[in-house]
């Protein structure tokens, strides 16, 4: 009886011993896992192979919205085997662009960079390191300079005028034109003016240039550069080419290098004849192919191999036009949707520049209303809706997560510029909402960042703003413009399609009245 009363006890004494230590344990447990972060930041749960690629839709800047709606504004996502961070509000912007800026300013490896981009060789997709410093400092301190853009502020000039002539001409008897294809062909004309200031000295160079086939494999260049290719995400799958992207950016990769080399060729054939007969051409205005050709080598021996300057070429050819053809093109739609707002940016136009003369690029700062128009078209309708990815180089701490180096972040800026904690019925097209609430557009403001922010922010911006706020200017003051047929403003389709730039699903179709007298036009020429 004794015996068994003490080997009750034993028992008794080690449950307690064993639910004290479990207790202890737990709590431990707990203590230890609040001190140690989370490796990732939450997401939805990936299959396997796959991970969460099938979460993404025809947008996926749409998609990344609706998942952070759910996971929150810092989000991990597996695309096939790659881990990836979506970025939906300006605080984590922040934390990634500004305060660990250093660690995120790599470019992840891509099939488009390799094959179309030489290699990364340009500006937009080099891996974060000595080269692509080394070029983002010639692109912003020798060729696109204030300087620069003032020598080639006539060009511009002129290119603008005989595109508003030839698009009034077509218009006239009522006639919608394309108002993409008319902006695109303008800013492409310009871009390549900056390229090839002299034009070509090979009719084969020239030829392409102006032909269908040029138009279409700039298409096809700014499509593909903006896919995901599965291949990317699911490395064993790459040597398929399942969606057959790789096979088109090969072909599409050999005809923008004929025409590239084309134009190298060109200059250096002029250069020595300049040289033989020793002409100075002191008024000549150098282009940016000829600075790059000529600059001598830096002290430390270093200079631009042909590939990188082909590179460059791209990035001015990319950056310079889409981007801004597509600002335009929302600007203006907003504005045939928006009669109130169409109304008060031509009055401030007919109240600063009047009906007598034709807009130039020097009015803008005088121009606040239409610098807000075009603040909150960037707003509504990023063209770089997720940016171009970021790449870390090093693991960092990002909200109390652990971040493994060569992560990949997309910043939705798309979301972060609807963000309705941060802007107020965040859908209306309101322009005076930057009275109350001031923004700059060179990446201090996170709410607001359709150029970036931070090491790797646009070197374009300069240019690309002045083309969109000078172009818009001109078609407004110079057009009144008229939906065609019984098309009813509230029919306008609004909707995007997928690509490098976030441009309208359907382009916009409109006639181009005159509002300014043609002598005024043509008196803007001289
Ligand atoms: C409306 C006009 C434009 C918009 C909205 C725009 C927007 C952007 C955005 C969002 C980025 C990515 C920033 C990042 O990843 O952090 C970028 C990068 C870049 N843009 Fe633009 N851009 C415009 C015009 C231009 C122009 C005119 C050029 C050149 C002529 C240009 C050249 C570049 C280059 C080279 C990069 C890559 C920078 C780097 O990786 O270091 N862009 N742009």
């Amino acid at each position: 009886m004794e015996e068994g009363r003490g080997h009750s006890v034993i028992v008794l004494q080690v449950w307690v011993f064993t639910a004290a230590a479990i207790f202890v344990g737990f709590l431990l447990i707990r203590k230890l896992r609040a001190r140690i972060p989370n490796r990732l930041p939450p997401g939805p749960t990936p299959w396997p192979v796959v991970g969460n690629l099938l979460l993404l839709g025809r947008l996926p800047h749409v998609s990344f919205a609706k998942l952070a709606e759910r996971y929150g504004p810092f989000m991990s996502m597996r695309l096939g085997s790659i881990d990836v961070l979506i970025v939906s509000s300006a605080k984590y912007a922040e934390e990634v662009l500004k305060t660990n800026d250093r660690v995120w300013t790599s470019r992840p490896r891509l099939s488009q960079n390799e094959l179309l981009l030489y290699g990364s060789s340009n500006i937009s997709s080099s891996p974060y390191g000595h080269r692509w410093r080394y070029a983002r400092k010639i692109f912003t301190l020798e060729l696109l300079t204030s300087k620069r853009l003032a020598d080639f502020q006539e060009s511009r000039r002129m290119i603008v005028l005989r595109a508003l002539n030839a698009m009034l001409d077509e218009c006239a008897g009522g006639r919608a034109v394309r108002v993409d294809l008319v902006i695109r062909k303008m800013l492409m004309t310009i871009v390549i003016k900056m390229l090839m200031n002299k034009g070509s000295l090979s009719a084969r160079v020239e030829a392409f240039k102006d032909s269908d086939d040029f138009q279409q494999t700039i298409r096809d260049m700014f499509e593909l550069l903006g896919v995901f290719n599965v291949g990317d995400y699911i490395a064993w799958l790459d040597r398929f080419d399942l969606q057959g992207y790789k096979r088109r950016m090969r072909i599409a990769a050999q005809k923008i290098d004929e025409f590239l080399q084309g134009i190298i060729d060109d200059h250096l054939e002029r250069h020595k004849l300049r040289k033989q007969i020793g002409d100075k051409e002191e008024d000549y205005v150098q282009d940016l192919v000829d600075v790059m050709l000529t600059r001598p080598r830096d002290v430390d021996g270093q200079s631009l191999t042909i590939e990188e300057m082909k590179g460059i070429m791209e990035d001015v050819i990319f950056g310079g036009t889409d981007t801004s053809a597509d600002t335009i093109e929302w600007a203006l739609s907003e504005l045939i949707r928006n009669p109130r707002v169409l109304h008060k940016a031509l009055e401030e136009l007919d109240s600063k520049v009047g009906r007598e003369r034709l807009v130039e690029e020097s009015d803008v700062p005088n121009l606040p209303y239409l610098q807000d128009v075009v603040k909150e078209t960037f707003r509504l309708h990023p063209v770089g809706p997720l940016m171009i990815p970021h790449e870390s180089t090093e693991a960092s701490t990002i909200g109390g997560y652990e971040i493994p180096a060569k992560s990949r972040v997309f910043v939705n800026v798309y979301a972060i510029h609807r963000d309705p904690g941060r802007w107020e019925k965040p859908l209306d097209f309101y322009p005076e909402r930057f009275l109350k609430q001031d923004k700059d557009l060179s990446g201090n403001d996170f709410d607001l960042l359709p150029f970036g922010s931070g090491r790797r922010m646009c070197p374009g911006k300069n240019l690309g703003l002045l083309s969109v706020q000078s172009i818009l200017a001109v078609l407004l003051q110079a057009c009144e413009w008229r939906l065609p047929g019984e098309q009813r403003i509230e029919d306008l389709d609004m909707s995007e399609r997928p690509g490098l730039t976030m441009a309208r699903k359907t382009s916009l179709e409109a006639v181009a009245v005159r509002r300014l007298g043609k002598q005024v036009i043509d008196n803007s020429g001289n």
